[in-house]
């Protein structure tokens, strides 16, 4: 594989910010997080004091830095490190990349899996394993599906500048098998599309199929 000659993106995709600008602290949300979990336990009639609760607050905290990583960094950057395509113009498809995520309704569990294509536009390739860290990265936030797909998409587009980008999500809710609905096994398929497989629905078919296969 050769080094691109296409400049990396930009640096700024290494850390991001809140929409307010303000950066994102691990360390202090990790104080704020064993406080909350203290005082959900008080809230429910627990004792946060007893043997087996003590440590609590501290493992909860420890498991949400965890489970929202993803807010902590700025996905695209994994796309950054580029090579060049030595000619080769045909789709490249990473498909069952299992994804763990939090759905931002109910703060329950989203498990699925995650398929990502994309046609180069004849200059840049990313690595493969990087499409799979960027899909990681998005999910772990509080989510919504249509949102977790329509990220991957876009820096895809952004940071690749590929003619066409398409991920399929298909996932479990666990709001919508633990509690509410009650409707295990339901499986969520989201679709996002870009370039020639979002006008050209016969191209997409075909990716699409090669996808499911
Ligand atoms: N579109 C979308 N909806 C989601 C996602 N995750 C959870 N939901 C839905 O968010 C909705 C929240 O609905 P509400 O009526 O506010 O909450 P609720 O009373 O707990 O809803 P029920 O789950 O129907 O009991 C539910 O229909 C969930 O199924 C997601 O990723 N995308
Ligand atoms: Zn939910």
């Amino acid at each position: 594989m050769n080094d691109s000659s296409t400049p990396p993106a930009s640096s700024d995709h290494a850390t991001e910010t809140r929409p307010d600008g303000a950066r994102l602290q691990p360390a202090k949300a990790r104080a704020r997080l064993e406080d909350s979990i203290r005082n959900l336990l008080e809230a429910v009639g627990e004792d946060p004091d007893r043997e087996g609760l003590r440590e609590t607050p501290e493992r909860v905290a420890r498991l949400y830095l965890d489970l929202f990583s993803g807010l902590y960094e700025d996905p695209r950057r994994h796309l950054e490190k580029q090579f060049s395509t030595d000619g080769h113009s045909g789709p490249v498809i990473v498909k069952d990349i299992p994804f763990q995520s939090t759905c931002e309704h109910h703060l329950l569990p989203v498990r699925g899996k995650a398929a990502v294509a994309y046609l180069p536009d004849g200059g840049r390739l990313t690595g493969l394993s990087k499409l799979a860290r960027l899909v990681e990265g998005y999910a772990r936030r509080p989510q919504l599906q249509e949102r977790l797909t329509d990220q991957i998409v876009a820096a895809l587009v952004e940071v690749l500048r590929p003619r066409a980008v398409l991920v399929m999500l298909e996932a479990e809710h666990m709001c919508m098998t633990l509690r509410g609905v009650r409707a295990p096994g339901s499986l969520t398929v989201t679709l996002g599309a870009h370039g020639l497989w979002a006008e050209d629905l016969a191209a997409r078919g075909e990716i699409l199929g090669l996808m499911k296969s």
